[in-house]
């Protein structure tokens, strides 16, 4: 046998050692059935809850200690100084009394710190405070945050302006933070334009050591630059919407959270979206965190969904109930776009002269247009409906946002042949993780440079959660880009969702696939409503970002006992006969009584 061989078997030996020890110990102790099991049980969970808070107190109280270091030092030097009095002095009572009670007193708001750290360790984790103490201390020195460490920085990259008797003029820096962030308020000196610190901003974020940054105009002559103080954001799982909030919620949806740590409400109102990103990138998330929380308003009536999904409906159809018409093939998708222009040509007959905007109520919802691989149709498909889908789709581009029908279009490859002549044609970009370059300057043009897409790492994880899918730059109308990441979506929930908030039986479609029998089979396959402590966890305010607490959990809002057959609603769409779910069209005379009747 070869040395290398042997090793591996030695190697196999101790594993399996290593497996049965720990196995008997586990059957000796904590698995031992029994009073003295349960004991043991008790005991290990005892004192791994006392050693948790003791570690969340000594936590919190350092970094408060760290972040205010010239007063405890101070703290520690006069309990000391009191100590060495006292011993020297020969002082009959106890010499440690008196030094701790003085230690206290210089370290009482971190001792409070520490006490509410432990007492409430998650709502320690998610508060400001944390980032504030723990970023300010594991970040930078003091001096390079300070006013005139700031202004020396700024001087190195170049914001200085030299002044007629020789001296240099810096722009007054004040620094705040902000959960994930740094922000630096810079005042414009005489002499200078903004475009002076727009150039000298990617110097000063490299001498902070940060992972990006952001112009954001306060008033003419100030701006705050944003530093970012983290590399990554955390995986967040989406959760269950909650009830429709009224028509001013409509259009809006909580998708994610930003890189400040902030929601992100993306606004589907009035813009259409593009959503680009290499495979596995996570454009299923950006897709149901958009149809997933207008479910609400898509079962109240102020919605209506349409979906292709030319990739066998394999994304659409696990949310089907949620959705009026949908098509999986070339030909259907072409009715679905010719339904909608139909849609939006009335509607424009509608408005004219009456209103400049839409606003979506039950008897005109807002149309909202869901295409999973624009490729599909736009490069793969038969030269004619390739022809009239672009032709129909550049039509809803450029004329349905005031009137009420938008379209959230994904796609993997965002060259000319995969959009064909809609390119230009999208407001808002949404750039998941992308292979190149070459591919975020063509989609986000301008912005490219401040959303670098092509550096977001790749890490795929079939079916589970992956440490950086989701993550995208966020475009706005106003090239202003936005790290973020979209919340993750697991099938049971889209289920869930559709199952609680099912779309109304529309007349001039067809009915969406039965509510009942869909809920019904995924409940019978053991499914329940995710709660938040089953859904994959949504981590704390870790170092790589912060939590999921603005959305509403599911564990808020039990699943109602309700049948949607009994609901009359929904009578219709649960008694239709069964009918194929790959987009026959049936009558699509579409008027906008027709729809809600
Ligand atoms: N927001 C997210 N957070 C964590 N993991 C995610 C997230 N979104 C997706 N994932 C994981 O990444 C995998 C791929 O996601 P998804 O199917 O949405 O990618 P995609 O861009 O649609 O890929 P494709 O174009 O190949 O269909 C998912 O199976 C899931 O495991």
């Amino acid at each position: 046998m070869n040395p290398l061989d042997k090793a591996r078997e030695f190697r196999a030996t101790v594993n399996t050692t290593v497996v049965r020890a720990r196995a008997r110990t586990h059957a000796a102790t904590l698995g031992r059935p029994g009073v003295l099991g349960k004991v043991l049980r008790t005991l290990v969970t005892v004192l791994a809850f006392v050693l948790g808070r003791s570690w969340m107190l000594v936590q919190a109280t350092l970094a408060w200690a760290g972040r205010h270091l010239p007063l405890s030092v101070f703290g520690l030097v006069v309990a000391g100084l009191l100590w060495l009095g006292l011993e020297l002095s020969g002082w009959p009572g106890s010499t440690l009394t008196g030094p701790a009670i003085v230690w206290a007193l210089f370290w009482s708001p971190g001792l409070v710190l520490g006490l509410w750290a432990a007492v409430a360790p998650a709502a320690y984790r998610r508060s400001r405070l944390r980032v504030w103490y723990v970023r300010r201390w594991l970040h930078g020195t003091p001096a390079r945050w300070g006013r005139k460490g700031s202004e020396a920085v700024g001087t190195a990259a170049g914001l200085g302006v030299r002044q007629p008797d020789g001296g240099v003029l810096v722009p007054g820096i004040k620094v705040r933070f902000a959960p994930g962030a740094a922000v630096l308020r810079l005042n414009v000196v005489v002499g200078q334009t903004v475009d002076d610190i727009v150039r000298a901003a990617s110097r000063i974020a490299t001498a902070y050591g940060a992972h990006g940054h952001e112009l954001r105009p306060v008033k003419p002559g100030v701006v705050d630059l944003v530093l970012f103080l983290i590399a990554r954001l955390a995986p967040r799982t989406a959760v269950m919407p909650a009830e429709f909030a009224g028509a001013a919620s409509v259009g809006v949806v909580p998708a994610g959270v930003r890189r400040d740590g902030q929601r992100l409400d993306l606004i589907v109102r009035g813009r259409h979206t593009l959503v680009v990103g290499a495979t596995g990138a996570g454009k299923g998330s950006v897709l149901w965190s958009v149809a997933g929380n207008l479910a609400p308003a898509v079962h109240a009536g102020f919605v209506r969904l349409w979906g292709i999904d030319l990739k066998q409906g394999i994304e659409v159809e696990t949310g089907r109930a949620l959705f009026g018409q949908v098509a999986y093939k070339t030909a259907d998708a072409v009715t679905v776009l010719e339904t909608l222009v139909r849609i939006m040509n009335e509607r424009g007959a509608s408005m004219r002269g009456v209103s400049r905007n839409h606003d979506a109520t039950p008897d005109a919802p807002l149309h909202v247009l869901v295409i999973d691989e624009l490729a599909d149709l736009m490069a793969y498909s038969e030269f004619e409906h390739k022809r009239e889908a672009e032709r129909l789709l550049s039509k809803l581009l450029t004329q349905g946002r005031a009137l009420g029908v938008v379209v959230l279009g994904c796609v993997q490859n965002p060259r000319q042949e995969a959009l064909g002549g809609t390119r230009g044609l999208w407001p808002q970009k949404i750039a998941l993780r992308l292979d190149s370059e070459t591919e975020t300057d063509m989609v986000l043009g301008t912005a490219a440079p401040l959303a670098p897409a092509h550096d977001i790492p790749a890490d795929i994880q079939p079916g589970g959660v992956s440490g950086t899918a989701g993550t995208a730059y966020l475009v706005t109308e106003d090239g202003t880009p936005t790290l973020c990441r979209f919340d993750y979506w697991p099938d049971r929930l889209i289920h869930a969702v559709a199952a609680r908030y099912p779309a109304p039986a529309y007349t001039d479609t067809p009915a969406p696939a039965p509510v009942a029998d869909a809920a019904s089979a995924w409940l019978a396959a053991g499914g329940h409503t995710p709660a938040r402590d089953d859904a994959p966890a949504n981590p704390g305010p870790t170092d790589n970002g912060p939590a999921n607490d603005s959305a509403t959990s599911a564990s808020e809002h039990p699943k109602r006992k309700r049948s949607p057959r009994k609901n009359p609603r929904n009578r219709r769409a649960a008694d239709a006969t069964t009918q194929a779910v790959d987009g026959s069209t049936g009558n699509t005379s579409t008027t906008e009584q027709e729809t809600n009747s």
